[in-house]
This record gives C-alpha cells, structure tokens and sequence, in this order.
C-alpha cells in the first residue's frame, strides 16, 4: 500500500579546519539549541541577527561518523524491506559531503568511515541474519554525471550512459557503453563550470516546482541529475537529504544558502510503496503450476478427441488434476496485495552526493549509486484458472460463428493495438526529441545569457579602466600645471638671478659701491629661491596631520628624487645665504675700517704735508739766518777791517725774533776764516767753535745760542720726521692689509659669484629637467588621452556589440520562447493525444480480456457441451481447440503488457 511521506532533511556542520582555526576571531557560526533545530548567528546587513532552521536531525561538527549512520540506518532497513532509497548530500565545496558518504581515503580508518562503507556492511549483516531463506541480489553502481554525461565510475569505457525510464521499473541507468566518441571533451572548463552551476540549479528549480502547489510541471527532464533524483525527488522513493554546512564566518552565505535549499527540500512530499518480485524459487513453482495445468488441458483436449468421448455423456478425466492446479494457482499470492511477501526487494537505492548551494563554488557531482536490475513484477490481478467457470448449454453452430467474429475481433484489436504502440512509439520519440530539443534550446539561451553576463561584465571592466584612466590624467594633468607653475617660477628666478648678475657685474667697484641694499637683494633673491623651491606640495614638513612616511612612500621615485634635489638646492642656498650674510658683514666691516684708515691716512698726509712745510719754512729760516749771519758777519768783518765803531755794527734777532742784542765786533781772526767757517756752516758743517774763535765774543754768544736752537729745532724737526715716516710706513703696512683682505673679500665674492652662476646653471639644468618631465608628462597625457579614446572606442562597440547581442538575443528568446511554447502545446497535445490513446489501448485491452473471456467462456461451452465430435470431424473448430491453448498464454502475456505500460 502506498503511503505519503515528507523527505527526511538533516543538517551536518564539519569542524572548523585548520585555516579555520587560525582565525579565533570566529567561532562556529551555528548554535544547536535542539535534535532537530539549528540557529545560524551573526545573519543580516549588521551581523546581529540570527535565523533558526528546523530539520529532521541537525549535528554539531563533534558528531561522529557513526552518530550520523545511527539516524540513517532506518533508511537502510527500509530498502531492505522492499522500499526504494535514496541518501542525497548536497554543500558547498569542502563542506563535507565526500566525508559524510564515504570517509576519509584511508581506508584502515574505520572509525571515521562513512555511509556507504556503513551501508554495506549492514545490508550484508541483515541478509546474513534473514532466517527466511530469501533470495537476494546486491548490485552496486558508481558514477558521475560530468557536463552532462553520465560515466561508469566502475567500468571507465562506459562514458556515456543513458537515463531509462520504464512505468514499472521507475528510472535507472541503462549499467552498457554507447558512443564514446560523443563524449570527447577538449578546453571545456569554462563550459564544464556552466554545466555544473546550471545542474545544480535546475535540482534548485525542481525543489521549488515541487513545493509550489500552483506548478504542475516539475523540470526532471531538464539535467541528467534531476532526472535521476526524479524518483527520489516527489516519487516512490524514501529519500534522506544530508545538508553539510561549513561552521565558518567566511561561508555564511553559503550555508544559509544550503540551509533554506534544505528548509525547502523538506516541504517535498514522497509517495512510497513497497516493490515485490518474484523470487526464483516461487517463480519456478508458478511454472510448474502452470505446466501442470498445460498438460491438463491438453489431456483433456485429448480426450474430448477421442471417440470414446461423447459431449454430454462422457464424464471429464483428470479433473482433479485440474482442481489440483487451480489450488495451487490460487495459493500463489498476488504482488498487489501481499506487501510482506518474503521476496521484497528494493529496485532503486540510490546514494548520492551533489557539490554546492546555487550561487557557491561547485565541485563535480560525485554520484555512488546502486539499483537493482531492471526486473519487472509479474503479477496477476487473477490467476487464469480462476477465469473457468462452470460449464453451460452450447449451440455448435453458433459456437463456430461465435469463434469466427470472436477471432475478427481479435485482430481487429491485435491491429489496434499495434497501431496503438506504433503511434505511441512515434509519440515517445516525437517526445524525446522535442524534450531534447527544448534542452538544447535552453542550454542556448543560458549561453546567451552568460554571454550577456559576460558582455555586461566586460562593461563594467571598461567603465573601470576609463574611471581609472580619466583619474589618471586627471592626476597628471595636476601633476603637470603644478610643474608648469613650478617652471615658471623657476623661469622668474632665473630672469631675476640674470638680471641681479648683470646689474650687479660682480666687480672691485661693486664691493667698494656695494651698499646694504644690494647684498639684501641677493639674500631676498635667495629666500625667494628656497619659497620657489619649495611650494606647498613638496614641503617636507607638511601640515601636522600628514604621516611624511607615507606621504613619501606613495611618493613616485621621480617625485622623490625631484624632492632630494630640491632639498640639497634649498640646504645649498641656505650655506650660500649664511656666507653672503658673513660676507656682508666681513665687507661692512672692512669697508668701516677702511674709511676710518682712510680718514686716518689723510690726516697723516696732511700733518705729513704740514710738517713738511714747516721743516721747509723751518730749513728757509735757517738758511736766511745763515745768510743773514753770513751777511753780517761780512759786515762785521769788513767793519772789522775797516776799523769802524763797533757801535754801528747791526743788531740782528735770533729766530726767535728776540731783540737783537749788539753784535760784538770780530776778533782778529782773519776775515777768510771767518767766511770759511761761514760757509762751513751754511754748508751744514757744525763748525762753531772756530766761528767763535773768529767772531766777537758776543756775536759769537748769541749765534751759539741761535745755532743751539737750531740744532734743537733741526732734532726736533728730524724727530717729526721719523716719527712720520714710521706712522706713513705703519699706514702702508695697514694698507696692504686692507689690500690684501680686500682680495681675500673679492676671493670670497667671486666664489660667491661662482656658486650663484653654479646655482643659476643647476637651476637652468632643473628648468631644463622639468620641461624634459613635462614635455614626458605631455606625452604620457597624450598617449593616455589617446588610450582613453581607444577605451572610449572599445566601450562604445562593446555597447554597440551589447546591443546587437541584445536584440539578437531578445529575438532568439522571443523565437525561442515562442517555440517553446509552441512545443509546450504540441507536447500538451500529444499528452492529452497520448492519454486519450493510452486510454484506447487500455479500453481495447480491456475488450480484449472481455473477448479473451468469452472465448474461454465459449471454449468452456465448448467442453460442457461435449462438442468433441464435431470438432474432431470439423478441422477448423480442432484448430480452435489448439488455439485455447495459445489463448491462454496470450492472455497472461496481454496482462503483463499493460502493466508495463
Ligand atoms: N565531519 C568532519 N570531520 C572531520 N573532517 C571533516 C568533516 N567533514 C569534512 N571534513 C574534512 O574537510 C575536508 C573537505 O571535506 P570533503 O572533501 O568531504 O568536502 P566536499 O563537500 O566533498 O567537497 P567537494 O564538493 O569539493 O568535493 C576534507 O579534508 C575532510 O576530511
């Protein structure tokens, strides 16, 4: 009897792995409150908010591999006892779904193996245990479905098996190998990933087709794995559905996303019934059976030909043998309703692991997977000797014409019913194609779509590196006026420096004009040096709140370069500053010492000067009182010798312009001695005492006092004019001091001149750099302006290209939209064609089972009314007789057909 149940849901979190654990900010996303509810935290745009999820069994990530099998185990058992199963595990990549069915590789791990391992050692003790003696038949199977194709993970040649699908056998795997070449497949990972995802998220689509009430189709047919979890997904299969989650923070998303596929899952309803089969045994018995009652008939047959039988009269042999048979068919208990018959057996069980929540990184789908062999049930709603029922009065005649139409009808029917499956036949595959053509159709239109997807990507890629590249050049269009500005600065001080050094023409004569204002000038112009220098972009100090580390490490290595040359200048104008102010001061000081020495040069020039013509007046004094004595002493002496009064010599007056006292006559030395001695004198030749051997005595008195202070003044004299020689000496001494600091100042200044034509060709060398960087920079923008133009070109015929994709696409889906809905239709149509026909054929079987008990009414009027005799001289009607036979086969035969279909 079929009951209704929900597929059990459960959710398994791994461990945190290693990587994991090394990120101890977070611990398991999820709390287990309860068996069966499970509380995912840290949910929501703040990470504050937590959603609850209610499953058949949840399991924290300490769970054991054998705490998992003990919550399956029942589904095990229900296979066991005739169900179909299916155990389904469905995660992210790495959560544990390989894990959870299988283990670890090592295969001595025992405590850690999985289900399938678990599985089969249990189906193997419970059969050993079976007291019943039952026949069992395991069968395994792996495969994989990959892009599509399903392959033999057990026999590697089979690449490419077929999904069948039969009304009593429900779906399986055609386990033979078909047109490998078809799955050869080259460079397909992109393609592969597709298929994978999109797998995925039709199993997604039937899900939700199944627990939406308003649908009515569900998808199955729509990917290789759908359509093998068609039974296990809302059929008659008892189906567990493993969700594994990873506990981490990082796969949030992807665990709730797996959880709600599980939360829906759960909402699936199955309709599950128990398969039976024959067994060998009972099967053989059911032969024997139906031999025996074979032969029966035959007997009988034989006997209602021979002449010994009389119909009417004679009594019919073997009947026990005939009530025997019918005992024993009759015991034989109908599949139907016998659901603890001994020989259940599940036909499908299924395990499978699927990779990935729609939306999270996907491994292949790794399908294990057993079914039985794809044996149908034959069973009786009645066994055939039940459908002989007690003879009744029979007209031969009309028997014959009876048999006639009855034998009309039949092949009218058997036509029929061919006609029937030819048309069915066609229908299926009409149906097969259209289902394949519709799948290519939307493998197509999801290719468009990714196309779109990627068109769009693309898009958003070149919007990015035009985003990128207008903020480039925006950058250096920045970068370049700041540098314009910075060249025409240094353009201004290159100007000024020029023009100060032409003004100037750094000469003697500058250092001996110079005045305060100039040297102010070149100081003015060397703190203008350092502002240019250093503009507010480049000044190393910054504002406060600017880390100069980083400053300088986002920094180009041109720009920091630029800065290093920027602070040697600035370091170099600095010292060059320092020195013009010492210079500054030295040449003041100089200048101030040379004018004092000067002032002080001219004073001695002029005292020099004075004294000169005092020693001139002095010398001019002596030699006319020389003369005068002279003259006087002539007079006196020709006085002398002409004997005149000594009264009437002439009183002369010393220089000192005293009174002039009486010039005592010469004594009577000779005249000639007298203007020897004279002479003497007058030639400088200290000779007085012979002039006063030859003079008056009081002549000689006075001239000896007049001589005497002479003598002194000429000391005097000669004394001033030592000392004058020594101060103009000590003057020149200073002078050549000066000199010679005066060269050391023009030294200096020349070096200075020499520093500032060295700084005016290094910032001539910089401008030059700069215009370089600029003409550079000019260059890049105008490549960069040409790259943007190029970018701008690309996005515009990706736009166009996107349009044209779009509108060919939009068409694509309209037409195949509209094909879709039109094979929609036809397949409706040829639904409803197919069930209207189905429904003939089970009408016209029905007849014909309604015929076939005619028949076997008539035959069996046929033998109670003992027509042996006309059948035996009438050929036709013994052929008839053979016929029952044949009936009869046909007849079971006709029963299973339907049933099949
Ligand atoms: N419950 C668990 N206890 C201990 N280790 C686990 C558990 N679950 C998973 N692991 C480990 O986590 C890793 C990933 O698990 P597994 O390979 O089973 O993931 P998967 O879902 O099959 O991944 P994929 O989809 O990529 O094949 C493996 O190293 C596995 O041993």
């Amino acid at each position: 009897m079929a009951t209704s149940c929900n597929i059990k849901v459960m959710a398994r979190f791994r461990p945190l792995n290693s990587k994991e654990k090394a990120d101890t900010s977070s611990p398991c996303i999820a709390q287990f409150p309860e068996e069966t509810q499970l509380v995912v935290n840290g949910t929501g745009p703040h990470r504050d908010q937590s959603i609850p999820f209610t499953f058949d069994r949840v399991f924290p990530p300490e769970t054991t591999q054998e705490d998992i099998f003990q919550q399956l185990q029942s589904t095990i058992d229900d296979i066991l006892n005739g169900y179909n199963g299916t155990i389904l595990c469905y995660g992210q990549t790495s959560s544990g779904k390989t894990f959870t069915m299988f283990g670890p590789d090592d295969r001595e791990d025992v405590e850690n193996q999985g289900i399938v391992p678990r599985a089969s050692v249990h189906i193997f003790n419970r059969i050993a245990e079976d007291p019943s003696g039952s026949e069992f038949t395991i069968k395994c199977s792996f495969v994989e479905i990959y892009m599509e194709i399903i392959k033999d993970l057990l026999n590697p040649k089979n690449k490419n098996l077929k999904i069948r699908e039969s009304k009593t056998n429900g779906i399986w795997i055609e386990a033979g190998s078909e047109k490998i070449s078809k799955t050869g497949a080259e460079g397909q990972t992109l393609e592969e990933a597709k298929k994978i995802n999109q797998s995925l998220s039709l199993l997604g689509n039937c899900i939700m087709a199944l627990t939406d009430s308003k649908r009515d189709h569900i998808p199955f047919r729509d990917s290789k794995l759908t359509r093998i979890l068609q039974e296990s997904l809302g059929g008659n299969t008892k189906t567990t559905l493993m969700v594994t989650c990873s506990p981490h923070i990082s796969n949030l998303e992807e665990s709730i996303s797996t959880l709600k596929f599980g939360a829906r899952a759960k909402m699936i309803k199955n309709t599950v019934k128990i398969n039976s089969q024959k067994s060998a045994a009972e099967l053989t018995k059911e032969l024997e059976t139906l031999k025996m009652y074979t032969n029966s008939l035959e007997k009988l047959i034989e006997y209602m030909k021979s002449p010994d039988y009389v119909p009417g009269k004679s009594a019919l042999p073997d009947l026990a043998i005939l009530t025997a048979a019918q005992q024993q068919q009759q015991q034989v208990p109908s599949a139907s309703t016998t659901a603890a018959a001994k020989t259940k057996t599940a036909r499908h069980s299924t395990a499978l692991s699927g990779s990935a929540a729609p939306g999270a990184p996907t491994g292949n789908h790794a399908a294990a997977g057993g079914s039985s062999p794809n044996r149908h049930s034959v069973a009786y709603s009645q066994s055939p000797m039940s459908a002989i029922s007690p003879p009744i009065d029979f007209n031969p005649m009309a028997m014959a014409d009876m048999s006639g139409q009855i034998d009309r009808i039949r092949e009218e029917c058997q036509e029929m019913i061919d006609k029937c499956n030819d048309e069915i036949s066609e229908i299926k595959i009409k149906y097969e194609t259209t289902t394949e053509e519709l799948i290519g159709v939307r493998s197509e239109l999801e290719g468009a779509r990714d196309t779109i997807k990627q068109n769009d990507a693309d898009q958003k890629g070149a919007k990015e590196t035009e985003r990128k590249l207008l903020t480039e050049v925006e950058g250096r269009e920045l970068k370049i006026h700041t540098l314009g500005q910075q060249l025409e600065d240094y353009k201004m001080l290159a100007t000024q420096v020029v023009q100060y050094l032409e003004r100037k023409k750094v000469t003697d004569e500058y250092f001996e004009g110079a005045d305060a204002n100039d040297s102010s000038s070149l100081s003015t112009m060397s703190r203008s040096i350092s502002s240019t220098s250093f503009d507010e972009d480049y000044d190393l100090n910054g504002p406060e709140n600017i880390n100069i580390e980083e400053v300088i490490g986002n920094l180009s290595e041109e720009e920091v370069l630029s800065m290093q040359i920027k602070l040697q200048l600035q370091t170099k104008v600095n010292i060059l500053e320092q020195r013009e102010l010492q210079l500054s001061e030295e040449l003041r000081s100089i200048e101030s010492l040379l004018t004092e020495s000067n002032i002080k040069y001219s004073e001695i020039e002029r005292e020099k000067k004075e004294l000169a013509i005092r020693l001139q007046s002095l010398m001019e004094t002596q030699r006319d009182r020389q003369q005068q004595l002279i003259s006087t002493s002539q007079i006196n002496l020709g006085k002398l010798l002409s004997g005149e009064d000594q009264t009437t010599t002439t009183s002369f007056s010393p220089i000192t312009s005293s009174p002039l006292s009486p010039i005592s006559p010469l004594k009577h030395n000779s005249t000639e001695n007298i203007l020897d001695l004279s002479l003497d004198y007058q030639n400088g030749h200290n000779n007085s005492s012979l002039l006063d051997q030859s003079i008056s005595s009081d002549v000689s008195i006075h001239l000896q006092l007049q001589l005497e202070q002479s003598e002194l003044d000429k000391r005097n004299l000669d004394l001033s004019v030592v000392q004058l020689q020594q101060e103009s000496s000590e003057l020149k001494e200073k002078e050549l001091k000066l000199l010679h600091e005066l060269k050391l100042s023009k030294n200096a200044n020349d070096k200075l001149l020499q520093d500032f034509q060295l700084y005016k060709e290094d910032i001539g060398m910089k401008t030059k750099i700069q215009q370089n960087q600029m003409t550079n920079l000019h260059n890049e923008l105008t490549s960069l302006k040409n790259k943007l133009k190029q970018e701008k070109k690309m996005k515009d015929q990706i736009q166009n290209q996107n349009i044209s994709v779009s509108k060919k696409l939009n068409d694509s889906i309209k037409i195949h939209e509209e094909t879709e809905e039109r094979m929609k239709k036809e397949l409706l149509s040829k639904d409803n064609e197919n069930s209207l026909l189905k429904e003939q054929y089970n009408n016209m079987v029905d007849q014909c089972e309604d015929l076939q008990e005619q028949l076997t009414t008539a035959h069996r009027l046929l033998v109670s009314r003992k027509v042996v005799k006309i059948v035996r001289s009438d050929e036709k009607a013994q052929k008839r007789a053979y016929e029952v036979k044949e009936d009869f086969g046909q007849h079971t035969l006709k029963k299973t057909g339907r049933q099949l279909f």
